[in-house]
């Protein structure tokens, strides 16, 4: 019986644990997660899938498949350290942001198959946007399991190491760009009237709506924009605040920044990693 392990026990690793089990990939006797002190949280995550919870790495590694790595990319070294001699032909899949296979590599002192990925937390719900990258050390068939794995829990994208970064400040971090808005929209539709839950329902569905738009009708989002757009109507007006207060530059400025920020930590990780090692 193939198992997969997540260690870390976290955010991604449970959005990404409920997509697998809801979905039926795995059963809840063929995952394992490790974390390294919080015990409650493992508790927390073996009573609501009945999952097998463990801090001791050693085990999870030796059982599973596919170990997932799932901590902060600040904690890379402490999640990998001590598990490199059980590391023999499983299938490492690495979420964190930033840190590159070659970290991964040099961390363990060894070639291993690693696969970088980046999801995002609608994995929970089946509907992440992911993209992998794989080491020269992983065969097709590693690949193609891989992408049936996240397919599973959403759309799967290949792409080269390096665009990571970018695919990190569009959709790793998107969602959370999506709920600033959200937040914002609540906030404005009670200010002008709306009752909370009224609200929430309609910018959900606005949202939903929306999305379906641009992928089912195929037009360009400038064009379905147009379609909302009256000439001096409401939409054209509220527009043109979010034109004045440069809400175009603000996305692009954020998703560059986001991208950076991946950029950044890879340098600083592999700059600590290799000041470590000296
Ligand atoms: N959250 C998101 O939307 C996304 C996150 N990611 C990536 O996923 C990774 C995890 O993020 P997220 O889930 O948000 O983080 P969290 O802080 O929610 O979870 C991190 C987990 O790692 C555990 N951990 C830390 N050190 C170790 C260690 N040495 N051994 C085992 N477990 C350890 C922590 O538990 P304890 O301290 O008890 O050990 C905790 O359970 C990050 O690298 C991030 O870049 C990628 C895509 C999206
Ligand atoms: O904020 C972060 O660093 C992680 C990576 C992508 C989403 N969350």
């Amino acid at each position: 019986m193939t198992k997969i392990g997540f260690i870390g026990a976290g955010s991604m690793a449970e959005a990404m644990i409920a997509g697998l089990i809801n979905g039926g990939v795995y059963k809840p006797n063929q995952v394992i997660v490790a974390n390294r002190t919080n015990t409650t949280r493992l508790e927390e995550l073996a009573t609501k899938y009945d999952i097998i919870t463990t801090h001791d790495k050693k085990k999870l590694v030796s059982e599973a498949s596919i170990i997932v790595l799932a901590m902060k990319p600040k904690d890379v070294k402490s999640g990998i350290d001590g598990i490199q001699e059980f590391i023999t032909n499983q299938l490492i899949v690495s979420v964190l942001a930033g840190i590159s296979i070659q970290t991964i590599t040099n961390i363990l002192g060894k070639e291993a198959s690693i696969i970088r990925a980046m999801p995002n937390t609608s994995a929970t719900i089946a509907k992440s946007a992911t993209a992998i990258a794989a080491s020269e050390h992983v065969s097709m068939a590693q690949i193609k399991k891989c992408q049936s794995l996240f397919e599973a829990i959403g759309i799967c994208k290949l792409v080269e190491e390096h665009q990571l970064d970018a695919v990190t400040g569009v959709s790793g971090s998107g969602p959370a760009y999506v709920y600033l808005l959200v937040e914002a929209m609540e906030k404005a539709a009670v200010e002008v009237g709306l009752d909370a839950h009224v609200a929430r329902e309609l910018i959900i569905q606005t949202l939903l709506g929306s999305a379906e738009m641009i992928e089912s009708t195929k037009k360009l989002p400038s064009q379905l924009r147009k379609e909302v757009t009256s000439p001096n109507g409401t939409t054209e007006a509220g527009i043109s605040i979010l034109q004045e207060h440069g809400f175009e530059d603000a996305v692009i400025a954020c998703i560059k920044r986001a991208t950076e920020r991946s950029i950044e930590l890879k340098t600083m990780f592999s700059e600590v990693l290799s000041t470590t090692e000296n």
